[in-house]
């Protein structure tokens, strides 16, 4: 039986944001028999409508813009491993940080969860610098047209997981939220695919409390 159960279901947590695709819905989700805890941590200027995305140099997700974060260690607390991904990956050191999503993905032929707690860091020391893992740039979290004028590109959903364009307006909205993500394996045929180049079966988002998410 797979032990998180009670993620499977839109609408266990929280009022849902979105769900689909409308013709997989009846499709089972994924089963996992493990659960693997990661960050992911995004450093925003909500004053000046910025954020900073780093483009991943290497291992998963390589090629994609995304927040700086990774794999909790044994030992340490999930808050701790936040800290240290962003000072390994941006060089950066957090002052002020703060919960704001829990992610849940599943990939086809993996058994493991990825459970993944997503932060916001509103202060911090340093500016971000490129690190062996990521090259920090500041986007624009404004749309197109008007990032444009302060000189910054708009947050480069193309170049992202393809999930981050469902849950990053509840993200910007400050609104913290919850959700799942399963994905198919790659498109036979593709060549040197990756597990994380699969597209997404299916998934759910919603605004929801982190509190009734502590596990
Ligand atoms: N579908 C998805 N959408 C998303 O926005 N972020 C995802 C994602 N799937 C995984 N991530 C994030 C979570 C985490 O921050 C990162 C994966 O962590 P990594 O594998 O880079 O961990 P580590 O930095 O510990 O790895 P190594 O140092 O290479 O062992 O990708």
């Amino acid at each position: 039986m797979d032990q998180f159960a009670s993620l499977l279901a839109p609408g266990s947590i929280g009022s849902v944001h979105t769900e689909g695709p409308s013709n997989s819905l009846h499709l089972p989700w994924l089963t996992t028999s493990s659960v693997k805890q990661y960050t992911l941590v995004f450093p925003i200027i909500t004053g000046e409508n910025k954020i900073c995305l780093g483009l991943k140099k290497r291992g998963f997700g390589v090629g994609r813009y995304n927040g700086f974060g990774g794999k909790v260690e044994p030992g340490e607390t999930v808050l701790d491993a936040a800290k240290r991904e962003l000072l390994e990956e941006a060089n950066i050191t957090a002052i002020k940080i703060s919960s704001c999503g829990r992610m849940y993905f599943a990939f086809e032929n993996s058994p493991v969860l990825m459970d993944v707690h997503v932060y916001r860091i509103e202060e911090w020391e340093q500016e971000p610098e490129e690190t062996e893992e990521m090259l920090p740039k500041w986007h624009s979290t404004l749309p197109a047209a008007q990032a444009e004028s302060v000189f910054l590109p708009s947050i480069p959903f193309d170049n992202m997981w393809p999930d981050d364009e469902l849950w990053f307006p509840l993200f910007l909205a400050k609104k913290s939220f919850v959700g799942r993500v399963d994905f198919n394996k790659p498109v036979d045929g593709e060549k040197n695919s990756k597990m994380e180049d699969g597209p997404m079966r299916k998934w759910w988002f919603a605004e929801a409390s982190l509190d009734s998410m502590k596990a």
